[in-house]
């Protein structure tokens, strides 16, 4: 069975080989991720997960498409994709010692046409902040085209004083969801 990942990012490809799994091609959606008006985080995620699939599954007929999207989430408010530094400053001014989730939605379409869905929610606290945490943070340039400004498989992760949930999800492709997902879907697992 074919599988395509319908994703750009490198670190997904990374998770997915934890999984003993090599897609059979990397073919990225390129959609519009703007956030409808009054969509709350879950609901959107989901909807932009299901958007990648349906987009790259109808050039890969017969295939698996695996398409994945992270939020993160303040309250009811989504954070912006981190691609300048100010953006990056003010969700890290945000996130400063107040808890928020982290949500990662999936969607597995299979080779009959049919989508499955899930996602993981994790919730993570940071440290509050100093402003020169902040500035030696945003030196390091990994917050660059990050959900929310900061990447936990970095050096954010020593401001992480609190996780529940799955590191992997954060991270932007949750383990234990996406092999449910794959199974569920025709892909031989080991
Ligand atoms: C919170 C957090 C986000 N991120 C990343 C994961 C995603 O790449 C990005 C969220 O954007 P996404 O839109 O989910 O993914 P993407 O644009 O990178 O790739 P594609 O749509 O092609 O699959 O933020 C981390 O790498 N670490 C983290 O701790």
């Amino acid at each position: 069975m074919r599988l395509i990942l319908a994703s750009a990012s490198p670190r997904r490809l990374e998770l997915l080989a934890r999984l003993g799994i090599s897609p059979d091609a990397i073919d990225p959606a390129e959609i519009d991720e703007a956030v409808g008006k009054g969509e709350l985080p879950v609901p959107h995620a989901r909807r932009l997960a299901a958007e990648k699939a349906a987009a790259v599954a109808a050039r890969h007929p017969g295939c698996v498409t695996l398409a994945a999207d992270t939020v993160v989430a303040a309250g009811r408010r989504i954070l912006p994709k981190a691609e300048d530094e100010a953006t990056a400053r003010a969700c890290l001014a945000l996130l400063s010692g107040r808890r928020h989730r982290v949500i990662t939605a999936l969607t597995v379409i299979d080779a009959e046409g049919r989508a499955r869905h899930r996602e993981s929610v994790s919730i993570v606290t940071f440290k509050r902040l100093t402003d020169d945490e902040i500035a030696h943070y945003l030196a390091g340039g990994e917050w660059h085209g990050k959900a929310g400004g900061y990447a936990i498989q970095g050096a954010a992760e020593a401001y992480v004083r609190f996780l529940a949930g799955s590191h992997s999800g954060v991270v932007g492709l949750p383990l234990f969801e996406t092999r449910a997902l794959l199974a569920a879907s025709g892909i031989a697992l080991g």
